[in-house]
């Protein structure tokens, strides 16, 4: 059973459709990388899964729960890092953590929590006094409390410092070992790509791409480049224009006095190459490669059409969300439970 299954998801808010039939499915244990340009719907995605929102048509089940029919059962098992959180302001850091396990209805240390995000000496101060970091560290202590079977972490590295960044990466790591789902919404590439096994690409409300990255950089012939340092007699020039025949091989360029090939190819390729350097009598000293990055893939996939907002997407001028996102057409019953998570986002515009 996946733990995150969307089928035919909508969302319009008035005139503006957000989402566009969405069908996603998020296999258990997977660190699934969810990314788009700004605009595209990430945020109405999560907050749909979390039913701090309403699908306008379509239906959502989250570890094997229809988040509509259950939504505080659901909400149990899932840890969420919000995008944008604030800490309350009369609680310290020990107090948000308490108040998590308390409403989850666990029994874990605060200290451990505290001591695993890093924020041990400063658990008795006033959250509200928080550097930016620091209330992300304890946002994704809170969201850890209970091990939750899910993680949903809407750009969680905002306001961290490389130390943070790498005990974020650790944590999640940690979690995806001992086997919960991790749901990363991120525009920090790089982050995605250190900690994903697979990937989802949202554009304008529509989900152009879901797969591993190895996948995404094959189907966009992604180019790869390969170095190769050629040891024994055999011609730099020789093996060079063996190379150059080859299906799939963009470009070679020979450095004779190294005794170095650098060939520009599609990542599929690359086995071939290496295989026609020795049919051509060429000896491999040694050999590097490297990838397209996720950067490159991202841009491949999203700007054919430009990131800009399509027909029927602006955002009213000025409209907050967190107000929006409770009239009109939402009835979002987030107020319902003794919420463990933090409040869901507050920023005004994007
Ligand atoms: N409450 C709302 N009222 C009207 N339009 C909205 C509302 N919330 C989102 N939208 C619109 O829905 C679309 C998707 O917005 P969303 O916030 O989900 O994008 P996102 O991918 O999270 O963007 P970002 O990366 O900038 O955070 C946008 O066109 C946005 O203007």
């Amino acid at each position: 059973m996946p733990a995150i299954e969307l089928d035919g998801v909508e969302k319009h808010f008035g005139d503006v459709t957000a989402l566009r039939g969405i069908d996603l499915s998020v296999e258990r244990g997977d660190v699934f990388g969810f990314l788009g340009p700004n605009g595209a719907g990430k945020s109405t995605t999560i907050d749909i899964m979390l039913n701090y929102s309403h699908a306008s048509a379509g239906s959502v089940r989250v570890l094997g729960t229809d988040v509509a029919d259950d939504p505080v059962a659901v909400r149990r098992r899932i840890g969420v890092l919000p995008e944008g959180f604030e800490p309350f302001e009369t609680m310290t850091g020990r107090q948000h953590v308490q108040f998590a396990i308390e409403s989850k209805g666990v029994d874990d240390y605060p200290e451990e929590i505290i001591e695993r995000v890093g924020l041990e000496g400063a658990e008795d101060r006033p959250a509200s006094g928080y550097s930016k970091g620091m209330a992300q560290r304890l946002a994704l202590g809170m969201a850890l409390v209970g091990e939750p079977d899910l993680l949903v972490l809407d750009e969680p590295s905002t306001g961290l410092d490389p130390h943070g960044v790498r005990r974020m990466r650790e944590i999640v790591r940690e979690e995806a070992d001992r086997g919960a789902t991790v749901f990363f919404s991120s525009h920090i590439l790089e982050q995605v790509e250190a900690v994903c096994n697979r990937v989802g690409i949202l554009r304008y409300g529509e989900l152009i791409a879901v797969d591993s990255l190895e996948h995404l950089r094959g189907t966009v012939g992604a180019e790869s480049e390969l170095t190769v340092e050629l040891a024994g007699p055999a011609s730099v020039t020789a093996v060079a224009d063996a190379v150059r025949s080859l299906e799939g091989v963009s470009q070679v360029a020979e450095h004779d006095r190294e005794r170095t090939l650098v060939v520009g190819c599609t990542t599929g390729a690359k086995l071939a190459v290496l295989d026609e350097i020795r049919a051509s009598g060429g000896e491999i000293g040694d050999f590097s490669t490297g990838e397209t990055s996720l950067e490159e893939l991202f841009v491949s996939y999203t700007d054919s059409a430009g990131a800009k907002p399509g027909p029927g997407q602006r955002r009213p001028e000025g409209r907050a969300r967190a107000d929006a996102s409770r009239d009109a057409d939402e009835t979002s019953d987030s107020g319902t439970e003794s919420t463990p998570d933090p409040q869901p986002s507050t920023e005004v515009s994007r």
